[in-house]
């Protein structure tokens, strides 16, 4: 379905109820339906469904709305087997099978090229979405937000677009060793008696509880997110929480007393064990800072990797850059096929764990400095430095225009776009799409039961 001359205006009341043909799954993963032409995003419908809903919030150019009634249920809808589900914000698609998630990432891909570029989609080659064999305890981090009950400290995560934190005491999503670490952080913050960060009062010391684990080398790290340096009796604390749980090797304090929802503050500081973790993906191994990048779902990133190196389509003679490297991992998986990696990351931390990993493997050919990819795009091309292909993989926000328009001078032969988000990989696309020919996109599912979908693109240069 083309979906670029999207109805305007709305005239739905909240409240009114009324009936709906749900077409398809909207970028977050909810149903989108078209009621007298205007467009209604519905959380938990899917694609088929004849719903009766209840308009709740009304913009512009879309009205939200709640299920009230499915009159017509879809055949691919299955029961959530979490029992956390219907209240936690942090997966969207636990009622669709499967394979229909698959399915429906992909769609997600083509609707944000349709939106966002002028290409022929319909002529593109995107390939159905990579999944796992076994779609359940992925994650090798978890972020649980800290809040008090009835006097008992609560570990969990906020409700979807909302404030209103859901204890877990075990996700799904999650890997068991994550889950059980920090349960174990929770009891012995409680047993400590720290007082737990109040966010709209402000009181309070620990706000987050950060663990992340090596999953194929039992190393686990835990990071306490505090609001200020002050922590009482912390190095007992550390010493506990590693006593009570053996796999932690590192236990961090992270100092993050700013009012935005970002987890991390610039302030870490080591109190206990090791400042890193090692964890290893194939035959390379890496050491792991609390603040540096590490993919979430390591089955899926061997296979996502391997398609970096498929589309990069290496011969041994290239020059490459990997923007937005974090601990090295992509110039890393490439460099014994290649000539000469350079990589770049903005967190100094990961730049440090970049070079340290290249080093423990002998990778003599691999450069790793410090600093925004627009910087550096530019400052190499001045010197004269070409590279034969560039990769990136940026943040959510896409490339900085800056760091495209180098590309558009530098005229890599290709360049391989790793993206977690569909809208800015298509309007990025879209800027590159004059001196280059998309030749696929293969969406990659990291993050299953979520409405994530990760693509490697491949893109040539035109006339070359
Ligand atoms: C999605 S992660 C990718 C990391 C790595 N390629 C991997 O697979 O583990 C994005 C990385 O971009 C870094 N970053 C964010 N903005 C940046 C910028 N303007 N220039 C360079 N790196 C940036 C972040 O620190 C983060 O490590």
């Amino acid at each position: 379905m083309k979906i670029k001359n999207r109805p305007t205006s709305v005239t739905i009341q909240k409240g009114q109820q009324f009936p709906l043909t749900i077409k398809r799954l909207g970028i977050n993963g909810e149903g989108v339906g078209y009621f007298k032409k205007q467009v209604v995003f519905v959380p938990g419908a899917l694609p088929g469904e004849e719903v009766v809903v209840q308009a709740e919030n009304i913009q512009p150019n879309y009205a939200e709305a709640v299920i009230k009634k499915i009159r017509k249920k879809s055949p691919h809808r299955v029961k959530p087997p979490c029992i956390y589900y219907d209240r936690c914000g942090g997966c969207q698609l636990q009622h669709l099978q499967y394979e229909q998630q698959l399915a429906a990432k992909r769609d997600i891909v083509i609707q944000a090229l349709e939106r966002h570029t002028n290409l022929e989609v319909d002529t593109l080659d995107i390939r159905p979405t990579i999944g796992m064999d076994d779609p359940w305890h992925y994650r090798n981090k978890s972020q649980f937000q800290l809040g008090n009950e009835k006097q008992q400290v609560i570990a969990g995560l906020y409700g979807a677009n909302s404030h209103k934190l859901v204890p877990i005491h075990s996700c799904m999503v999650q890997h068991p060793l994550t889950d059980k670490i920090t349960q174990t952080v929770k009891q012995v913050l409680e047993d400590f008696h720290i007082p737990i960060y109040h966010e709209r009062k402000r009181t309070g010391i620990v706000r987050t509880i950060v663990v992340r684990a090596g999953v194929q080398t039992n190393h686990v790290q835990v990071v306490l997110i505090t609001k200020a340096e002050e922590l009482p009796r912390k190095e007992l604390i550390a010493a506990e929480i590693m006593k009570r749980a053996p796999e932690v090797k590192s236990v961090m304090q992270n100092i993050n007393g700013s009012k935005t929802s970002l987890i991390f503050g610039d302030k870490t500081v080591l109190l206990k064990g090791e400042e890193v973790i090692q964890e290893t993906l194939g035959d390379l191994s890496f050491e792991l800072s609390a603040r540096a990048f590490f993919q979430l779902n390591p089955v899926q990133t061997v296979k996502l990797y391997d398609e970096v190196k498929k589309a990069a389509g290496l011969t041994g003679s290239e020059k490459i850059v990997d923007a937005y490297c974090g601990v090295g991992t992509i110039g890393l998986w490439l460099a014994k096929d290649a000539a000469e990696i350079r990589g770049m990351d903005v967190i100094e931390e990961s730049i440090r764990d970049a070079k340290k990993n290249a080093e423990k493997h002998g990778i003599k050919n691999a450069t790793y400095v410090t600093g925004k990819a627009e910087t550096w795009m530019p400052k190499w091309a001045k010197e004269g430095w070409r590279p034969d292909v560039v990769v990136v993989d940026p943040p959510r926000t896409g490339c900085d225009r800056a760091f495209l328009k180098t590309i558009k001078k530098v005229k890599p032969k290709r360049f391989v776009y790793v993206s977690c988000n569909p809208s800015t990989l298509a309007k990025d696309i879209q800027f590159l799409s004059s001196l280059y020919k998309v030749e696929y996109i293969q969406p990659v599912d990291m993050f299953p039961h979520t409405a994530h979908v990760e693509c490697v693109s491949r893109l040539v240069l035109k006339n070359d």
